[in-house]
């Protein structure tokens, strides 16, 4: 938990007006032991369930999870109780029932974030800029450093080192991990199961167009540039002035049928001018057969406008759409939660998502953080997504 949310639950009971004081602490206890009923009744009275408490770091719903009863986790989430609450230790009250094997406390948790998510994106409406957040989920780590910021971090100042498990590693200034070796093997999954079925890149084939948003370390486009056939081309968006300068230092840009596009992906293909100019630097101008992002310091809302795009970037239902899937990716319940969020929204720009759990060695979780600032990545399954168009 970072020292900010740690301060902000020592000031929680200085937040309440005083009479509510004694009703927060009796709403604590009775959802520890109380009959639902008493529950209904301090909530009916103003009890407020976003109260937590001090020692602990626990609300209402944390407790609640704790006893394993459903219908108190139902009463105290119509009265208010808030689903990613997170205690001293980052846990929400998902993870405790997680914790003790509730799946249903776990589902009605879950199922409340994904409406919760979903209403606060359609009061927020449509968002056009990566700083025009509603949503407090983040793709790779949770703070204000430039980790939190994509204009800030694509002024910061990189460095390429090799980690304590002996792989490469970009790190931005604030020491935050903005590309990391271990992911290979994830990237390597995401490229099979995205070429696996389009009949223009099996053996043979004539291979398909690819467009790659965050070039990073270039594992994913080398991957890709390693299948069997070739990508018939391969178009890569990047933003960061050294990232650039690294991958022509590296001659990525002579690769065959390889196009560099500098810049942010947002002034490519939110613009509709930009967009047909990508296209049309596509063999036939009809699109691409692969798209991939995967980007840093931006929030689900980036991700949620990508999605938007794609119905006018991707060539038909062969083609395919993956993201690096690292949505609150520190916290089991968040990750749901984020995961399921982008399989509606998806949805709404008419495309059908199929999931792939990935395990992650402990190995993997453990070492690469040695000299990172901060984790973004605490979970032993990855979820990795593949999307198509869903034509008829
Ligand atoms: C996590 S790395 C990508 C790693 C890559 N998938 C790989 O396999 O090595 C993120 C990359 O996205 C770039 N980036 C961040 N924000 C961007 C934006 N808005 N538009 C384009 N590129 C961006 C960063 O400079 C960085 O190179």
């Amino acid at each position: 938990m970072s020292p900010n949310a740690f301060d902000a639950l020592s000031m929680a009971e200085a937040a309440l007006p005083p009479d509510l004081i004694p009703l927060a602490h009796r709403l604590l206890s009775a959802s520890q032991v109380a009959p639902p009923s008493e529950l209904k009744r301090l909530l009916d009275q103003g009890a407020p369930a976003w109260f937590q408490d001090e020692d602990l770091g626990w609300s209402c719903l944390h407790y609640a999870a704790e006893r394993r009863e459903p219908e108190c986790l139902r009463i105290l989430l119509a009265g208010g109780a808030v689903w990613n609450a997170v205690d001293r230790w980052g846990r929400t009250a998902g993870e405790i029932c997680l914790s003790l094997g509730d799946r249903v406390g776990w589902e009605m948790i879950r199922n409340e974030g994904v409406r919760s998510e979903m209403l606060h994106h359609l009061l927020a409406g449509p968002s056009s800029s990566a700083t025009d957040s509603s949503t407090n989920i983040k793709l790779r780590a949770e703070d204000n450093s430039s980790a939190g910021d994509n204009l800030a971090f694509l002024q910061s100042k990189l460095a390429w080192e090799v980690g304590d498990d002996g792989r490469e590693r970009v790190i931005d200034a604030d020491g935050n991990g903005v590309m990391m070796g271990w992911e290979e093997p994830l990237m390597r999954e995401h490229v099979r199961l995205m070429t696996s079925s389009h009949p223009d890149a099996q053996p043979g084939g004539a291979g398909i167009s690819v467009l790659n948003v965050g070039y990073g370390l270039g594992i994913i486009d080398r991957l890709f540039q390693a299948t069997e056939p070739r990508p018939l081309h391969h178009t890569i968006i990047e933003a960061h002035p050294q990232v650039l300068e690294h991958l022509r230092a590296e001659g990525v840009h002579e690769w065959p049928g390889v196009r560099i596009l500098e810049g942010r992906w947002q002034d490519w293909l939110l613009d509709p001018e930009k967009v047909g100019e990508v296209l049309a630097g596509t063999p036939e101008g009809s699109g691409f057969g692969a798209v991939f992002i995967d980007t840093f310091a931006e929030g689900y809302d980036d991700l949620k406008a990508f999605f938007d795009v794609l119905p006018d970037i991707l060539d038909g239902e062969d083609a395919s759409f993956s993201f690096w899937n690292g949505l609150g990716a520190t916290n089991a319940t968040i990750y749901a939660v984020s995961s399921h969020l982008a399989e509606l929204h998806l949805e709404d720009v008419g495309m059908g998502v199929k999931w792939y759990d990935v395990p992650i060695a402990e190995s993997l979780r453990s070492e690469v953080w040695k000299g990172v600032r901060r984790r973004y990545w605490d979970l032993p399954g990855y979820r990795l997504p593949v999307a198509r168009l869903q034509l008829h």
